[in-house]
């Protein structure tokens, strides 16, 4: 079984079969699945050069199993059955679709709230084994976490040599750390750029730690790969140029849906390989996740063995291989570079600014509303009224093919704390999680605009969808959530904590999206629980 794409909408069939034709008639399905680094111009060639390893990574990829086979028996073997995953971005969303989908159990920490490590820290340490992954070996996050639970271990008489297992590319300062603590390290292709490390050892190894059949995987996608070099019947190229072209014709937001699919949790990571390959040059393609379809012109549907204005079907495998295709191609319609992420990087220097001084300067607020800080300026100099005034403000901000993106900086598993009554339903269950879960907002403010509202988990999004709100078209308006922290962690051997470090992460790419004059407001929860109920309150009064 390989991937199908079926079109739904004449129009987007038509424009597809248009653009997949010049792309045949420029050569470019064959060029791009041999691996030729000039198909995106001069100047995106040196990157492309060391960057198209993914390719043959369905095969490359299966000479690591023996290796992988190993430490998961020597996991087995210390009775070691819980997972934690330490990686941002491109080193952590694969692992966690391929899990959630295979029903295995795995801990991603892709986080600097304070509550959220602590919580997986506190869960099974003496039966924990930890996958730091990191391709760059210099991410901040992760490097924290490592610290963070190599001190863990040792305080509870655990040698972290016998749970910490490294990820990483060939020489990077991760690689030195591990070989000089003695962890097991398997080094993934070099040649292959965060988001499209699906199918390397970035993917695997977790995924295979946690019990998921990694070699299925492989076998699924070895099973598309032919078909990438053809010029018909190539569903890399359909995809690629009905995305493209859909863009191009203004239909730039891609609405991705996969509520009937058995793939758990795909669009995430679609997310973060459009929007972070296609998102600069102010142009780019916006994934919106977990939202209901809207109406939008600019919207284009496209199901996970779902309905949509276009569907993709197939097994894991073949889908991550064939989106990856499919993002090259996108980028040469586009005339960007979809391997490099230019604007990441402005944030996190922002960050290590604001570290290095001794107060983090977050300024006054603009107005207080109970559990309620707001920070920012908002369009138009007059001072918001009240919280509603903050919201309805915002959303008339948002320009006509613009959009809102909510970025919250809080712990995403705090709302299942939220207390309901003994004996409760799933479905009252349900709704006292989602009344304390910060994300309903998204939905809420949904409701009174047409235009797409995006909703992250910071500092996770920066890796994803934070290219695009800095690199890409500069319509978006910004609504951050901040919060404050009862209980912080140390980080050992560095002059921060975590909950510093998560503050400084949001200032940071506050003052990146500020500089481009995009209106951004940040929201702090001076008491969370209290705080989130009273955000859904407001947003649901208006
Ligand atoms: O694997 P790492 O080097 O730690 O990088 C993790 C992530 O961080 C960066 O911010 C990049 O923008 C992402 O593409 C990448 O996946």
């Amino acid at each position: 079984m390989t991937v199908s794409v079926t079109f739904n909408e004449e129009k987007v069939a038509e424009q597809a079969a248009e653009t997949a034709a010049r792309l045949v008639s420029e050569g470019v399905p064959e060029a791009l699945a041999k691996g030729d680094p000039t198909l995106w111009g001069p100047e995106a060639q040196a990157e492309a050069t060391v960057r198209l390893g993914w390719l043959n990574l369905p095969r490359t990829s299966g000479e690591l199993l023996p290796e992988i086979g190993k430490l998961v028996e020597r996991a087995r073997a210390q009775g070691l059955d819980h997972v934690v995953l330490a990686g941002m971005g491109g080193s952590s969303l694969a692992p966690e679709v391929i899990t959630a989908t295979a029903d295995v159990p795995l801990t991603v920490l892709d986080t600097t709230d304070p509550g959220q490590v602590r919580r997986a820290l506190e869960d099974r340490l003496d039966r924990t084994i930890l996958v730091v992954a990191s391709k760059s070996g210099g991410t901040v996050e992760t490097d924290s976490h490592r610290r963070i639970y190599e001190k863990a271990f040792r305080d509870a008489g655990i040698d972290p040599a016998e749970r910490i297992v490294v990820v990483t590319d060939p020489g990077s300062p991760l690689e030195q750390t591990a070989l000089e603590s003695g962890y097991p390290v398997i080094l993934a292709d070099p040649n292959v750029g965060g988001r499209y490390s699906a199918l390397s050892a970035f993917g695997l190894v977790p995924s295979a730690l946690a019990g998921a059949d990694v070699e299925k995987l492989l076998d699924d996608a070895a099973a598309v790969q032919p078909l990438l070099a053809q010029t018909e019947g190539n569903p890399g190229l359909d995809l690629g140029a009905a995305l493209g072209a859909a863009a191009v014709s203004g239909r730039d937001k891609l609405v991705l849906e996969d509520s009937l699919s058995e793939i758990n949790g795909l669009p995430d990571w679609i997310e973060q390989l459009v929007a972070e390959s296609t998102g600069k040059q102010g142009k780019g393609i916006l994934p919106i996740v977990g939202a209901e379809p809207g109406e939008a012109p600019d919207e284009l549907i496209v199901g996970i063995d779902s309905d949509g204005a276009l569907a993709v079907g197939g097994p894991l495998g073949a889908q991550f291989l064939v989106w990856e295709y499919a993002t090259a191609i996108v980028g040469r319609i586009l005339g960007i570079d979809p391997f490099d992420q230019p604007n990441v990087a402005e944030s996190k220097k922002n960050t290590a600014k604001l570290l290095a001084r001794p107060e983090l300067p977050v300024g006054a607020p603009i107005l207080v509303d109970g559990p309620v800080e707001v920070y920012g300026e908002l369009p138009g100099s007059e001072v918001p009224k009240d919280l509603s005034d903050v919201f309805t403000r915002l959303l008339e901000a948002i320009p006509s093919r613009g959009y809102l993106a909510i970025m919250a900086y809080l712990d995403r598993e705090a709302a299942f704390d939220a207390p309901y009554a003994e004996g409760a339903s799933f479905e009252e269950m349900t709704d006292a999680w989602s009344a304390a879960d910060p994300a309903t907002l998204r939905a809420q403010l949904t409701l009174r605009t047409e235009r797409p509202i995006t909703f992250g988990w910071g500092p996770r999004f920066l890796h994803s969808t934070g290219q695009y709100h800095k690199g890409g078209p500069q319509n978006g308006v910004f609504l951050q959530i901040t919060g404050a922290v009862d209980e912080d962690v140390e980080v050992p051997g560095k002059p921060y904590t975590l909950g510093r470090l998560q503050l400084a992460q949001a200032l940071g790419d506050q003052g990146a999206l500020a500089r481009r004059g995009r209106p951004t407001v940040r929201l702090h929860l001076t008491d969370r629980a209290a705080g989130v109920a009273r955000l859904l309150a407001v947003a649901r009064e208006v």
